[in-house]
């Protein structure tokens, strides 16, 4: 079998046999970005497959041998033939991290999304099946899950998430329609009340109502902006913006990854936000937008659909399950 190692020189003070990694799918958008995070990894030892192999199971599951972690960056039907073949392998079996849909509402994976709850981190650590979040969940589920778990938003409360991306979320095709100019400069969709992405959104939100979920795709290549917008009067004991803030603040408090920024209100006369601000980083920022005049809010996540949207939380996600330090 053909094989290559990138062996980064050993960081000091790290262990000495470096924990071992596969990325299957490695040259499309979301595997190119988490094989350039793993040049930066000096207790990491990324195993490659041969180009002409990268599709062929036997060679698939003879490197999978040797790792201690396969990262898969496929679409849904592959990642789950290499699943079955993982599956195949008994106590050879490496641990998987998923980046794609088809497990994320799995009842015997984790979901990677460590900042979820107190114990997620510690969850995604202990499992041998780790689901990469979407990017909309991401910022959604950041947002929603401390406000119902805090009581300020009930359960079947009638959400609405409104989000915006860059193209590079739609992988390899997308950003070729949006780079040869064949693809509108924005455009609405998700317009069939079926976006993949809204059983992870509504099931680690805790709602038991399903949210209408509106995703637009614009003419700029990576960044996004997912909000939820809510009428303050309509809330159980009429939260202010601020208390709404605060909730998140308490949450996040500590957190390397998620900040939670000042309130905006009348008095900061704030009002603007772009969706780019935090390309190329694993950062989420969750923004308070609120009118004490109308008793109106706007939750807003800004992330990078590449970063904390896929890349940066696999990278998160794997250092957790090989028991490796926060980078
Ligand atoms: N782009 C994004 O922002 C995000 C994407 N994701 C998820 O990550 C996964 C990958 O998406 P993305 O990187 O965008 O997609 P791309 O289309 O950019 O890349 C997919 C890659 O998988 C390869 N591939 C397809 N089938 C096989 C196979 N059987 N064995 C090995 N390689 C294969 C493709 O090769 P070839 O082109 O030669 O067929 C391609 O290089 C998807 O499940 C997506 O949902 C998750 C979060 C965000
Ligand atoms: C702009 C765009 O098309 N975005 C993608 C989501 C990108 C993402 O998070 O990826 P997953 O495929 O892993 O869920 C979409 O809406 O399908």
């Amino acid at each position: 079998m053909s094989l290559t190692e990138t062996k980064q020189a050993p960081k000091a003070g790290a262990a000495t046999k470096p924990a071992t990694v596969f990325v299957d799918g490695g040259s499309g958008t979301t595997g190119l970005g988490i094989n350039e995070r793993l040049k930066l990894q000096s207790d990491v030892t990324v195993k490659t497959i041969a180009d002409d192999r990268r599709k062929d199971p036997a060679a698939k599951k003879a490197l999978m041998e040797e790792v201690d972690l396969v990262i898969l960056c496929l679409p849904d039907d592959a990642a789950k033939e290499t699943v079955a073949l993982v599956d195949s392998m008994g106590t050879a079996a490496p641990k998987v991290l998923d980046a794609s849909t088809a497990y994320r509402v799995a009842p015997d994976w984790a979901y990677g999304f460590p900042e979820l709850t107190p114990d997620q981190a510690s969850k995604i650590k202990a499992a041998k099946k780790v689901s990469n979040p979407g990017c909309y969940p991401t910022g959604a589920i950041a947002l929603l899950r401390p406000m119902v778990d805090a009581g300020l938003l009930p359960p079947d409360y009638p959400v609405t998430v409104n989000a915006v991306s860059g193209y590079s979320g739609g992988g390899k095709s997308m950003i070729a329609s949006f780079e040869d100019g064949s693809a509108p400069s924005f455009e609405l969709y998700g317009l069939g009340f079926e976006h993949k992405h809204l059983p992870e959104m509504q099931l680690y939100s805790n709602l038991t109502r399903r949210p209408i979920f509106i995703p637009s795709v614009a003419n700029y290549r990576q960044g996004m902006l997912v909000s939820v917008p809510l009428q303050l009067d309509t809330l159980p004991g009429k939260p202010s913006g601020a208390d709404l803030q605060a909730a998140l603040a308490k949450r996040y408090a500590g957190s390397k990854y998620v900040s939670v920024m000042p309130l905006q209100n009348e008095a900061t006369k704030g009002g603007k936000l772009e969706p780019e601000a935090l390309n190329e980083t694993n950062m989420l920022e969750l923004h308070v937008f609120a009118s004490d005049k109308y008793h109106q809010a706007v939750l807003v996540a800004r992330l990078d659909n590449l970063g904390k949207g896929a890349s940066g939380a696999a990278v998160q996600n794997m250092r957790l399950m090989l028991g490796l330090s926060e980078e």
